[in-house]
């Protein structure tokens, strides 16, 4: 594709050098410019993608996107924002893949991985052929495809969204993170659906404070628009967690029709009667479009929040409530959200995916009620994340769990011992005797811990990582795996 073709889709824009300069590749990492890609030079949190211009041009460049000339022999398109035009031009170079799968984003602070899930399973039952990006894994066309954060930046999503079309994808559930949104890594792409699950504390870290990260998640909604009503296909959705404050400032701010899910407050789509046991969660559903009982193989109250998430995305492709219902009640669960782990033991050992608050609280909510023994819990916190969520959560494990035991996830550059301080700091706040907790900092040493404290009929809860295969000190990503571990732990327990 020539440069100028390119450059076309840009209001403003000026060319120094050759327009007719032939593109074969988009690149914003230097590292992977190859010959002939346009490299786009990004301002980055930590670095200046302007810096790493001479080693594109090294690597065989044909072009610069730059925000101001460079003193390079090189074609430069000059933009005034390079993160915007990355957005744009991967769109138009792709040929506008999300046109043909009009994605349904999933955002909200927990279970969008989970409301993924369950709407991908609707919509292939029903016939589709969905993909799926997010935080596990991309998938679609019966491949898998490892990915290292939850939403894609621009040029590797709109890159993924060509291989989903060409591989015969014809919808794509993803996760749309509050950075992603932020950062504009969604610019360019033309949603059908946005789905909101809630909004509590997390990544104030990033967003400052609660009110910003609110407001990064409305840009989803806001960004939403109707133009196209005449034509059913191209009407636009949002479906709203009406039992979350922040749905009704979504509702005001989108153009789209929305539908409304909750348990507590009046909604299209309402839960009641809710029971969990270990085998499931049943729940009377009550909507516009009909009643029925539900019997959802996932466990916990969340879920049930969840599963009427993914009911709402699914009523907006038109598919029948009944439907969807059965495919969701032949879910047997998400790798790593409230995963049991058994190897024959007489105690129940479950790995989770809770790293805030309220997933820590909800998931503790919901073993308790479960167990017929006592709620051992193992955690941590993140390091280079919001340190605020630490002292919560300590204190939320010092209500709900019988015995705490503390420890590393994902430490990254920090010391892995402040991060339990500050953990401990909220245990202590809640008054916890000293004898019902203890800082381990050795995940794996913390995981046997729990396992040999276990009488049967207790619970393990071993929260944080989920599906994660890894451990980040460092820098270093050694290899951790929460259940394969607690496997080990249960068969070498010495009684
Ligand atoms: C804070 C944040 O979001 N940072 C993202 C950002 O990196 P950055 O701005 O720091 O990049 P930088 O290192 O300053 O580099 C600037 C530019 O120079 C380029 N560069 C850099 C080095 C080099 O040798 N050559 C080169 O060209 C870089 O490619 C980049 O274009 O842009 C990068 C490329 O798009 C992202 O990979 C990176 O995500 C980092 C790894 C990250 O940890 N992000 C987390 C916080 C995140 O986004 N998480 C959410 C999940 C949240 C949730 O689930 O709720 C997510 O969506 O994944
Ligand atoms: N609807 C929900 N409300 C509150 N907590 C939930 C909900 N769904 C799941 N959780 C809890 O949050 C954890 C993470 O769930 P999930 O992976 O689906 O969320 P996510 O939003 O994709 O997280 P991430 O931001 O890391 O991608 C689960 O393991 C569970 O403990
Ligand atoms: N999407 C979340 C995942 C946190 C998972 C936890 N294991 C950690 O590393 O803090 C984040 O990037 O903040
Ligand atoms: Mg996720």
């Amino acid at each position: 594709m020539r440069l100028n073709e390119l450059a076309s889709q840009l209001l403003i824009r000026s060319i120094i050098g050759d327009p007719a300069a032939n593109i074969t590749s988009l690149a914003s990492d230097s590292r992977l410019a190859q010959a002939g890609s346009l490299f786009f030079c990004l301002p980055g949190f930590k670095d200046d993608g302007h810096r790493f211009a001479i080693q594109a041009i090294e690597r065989g460049a044909a072009a610069l996107v730059t925000a101001r000339e460079l003193d390079l022999a090189i074609t430069q398109l000059i933009v005034p924002d390079t993160r915007q035009a990355l957005a744009m031009l991967a769109d138009h170079y792709y040929g506008r893949p999300s046109h043909r799968l009009r994605p349904i984003g999933v955002t909200g602070t927990n279970g969008k991985t989970t409301t993924t899930y369950l709407i991908e399973k609707i919509l292939a039952d029903a016939g589709g052929k969905p993909g799926v990006i997010g935080t596990i894994e991309t998938r679609y066309g019966g491949n898998h495809y490892p990915m290292s954060g939850t939403t894609p930046d621009a040029l590797e999503l709109q890159g993924i969204f060509k291989s989903m079309v060409d591989a015969g994808t014809d919808r794509c559930i993803m996760e749309v993170s509050s950075h992603a949104l932020e950062q504009g890594r969604v610019k360019g792409c033309r949603f059908r659906t946005a789905v909101f699950t809630n909004l509590t504390q997390d990544h104030l870290d990033y967003h400052g404070s609660m009110d910003a990260y609110e407001r990064a998640k409305g840009l989803f909604f806001s960004r939403l628009g109707n133009v196209y009503f005449d034509d059913p296909k191209q009407r636009t959705f949002a479906v709203l967690n009406v039992d979350d404050p922040v749905a009704s400032n979504f509702a005001k701010m989108t153009a789209a029709e929305t539908i409304t899910y909750g348990i507590d407050n009046d909604a299209q789509l309402r839960a009641s009667q809710v029971t969990i046991s270990a085998r499931g969660t049943s729940f009377k559903l009550d909507s516009f479009w009909g009643s029925r009982q539900v019997n959802l193989k996932l466990v916990g109250k969340f879920n049930v929040y969840n599963a009427l998430a993914a009911l709402g995305a699914a009523i907006c492709e038109g598919i029948e409530l009944k439907d969807s219902v059965r495919s969701l009640e032949q879910i047997a669960g998400v790798p790593g959200r409230v995963e049991p782990v058994n190897a024959g033991q007489a105690y129940a050992v479950i790995v989770d995916y809770a790293h805030t608050p309220d997933g820590l609280e909800n998931v503790l909510r919901t073993v308790k009620e479960l167990a017929n023994g006592r709620v051992i819990c193992v955690f941590g916190c993140g390091g280079d994340r919001d340190r605020a969520k630490r002292p919560i959560m300590g204190r939320i494990a010092a209500e709900y769990a019988d015995a705490v035991i503390v420890t590393s996830d994902n430490p990254r550059t920090e010391d892995p011992y402040l991060i339990m301080q500050h953990i401990e700091s909220g245990l202590l706040s809640a008054s916890v005797p000293r004898e019902k907790y203890v800082l381990v900092p050795d995940r794996r040493a913390a995981i046997e811990k729990a396992v040999e404290m276990a009488s049967p009929g207790d619970v393990v809860l071993i929260a944080g990582k989920g599906h994660e295969t890894y451990q980040l000190i460092d820098g270093v990503a050694y290899e951790f795996d929460d259940r394969l571990v607690a496997k080990e732990a249960i068969r070498s327990r010495s009684n």
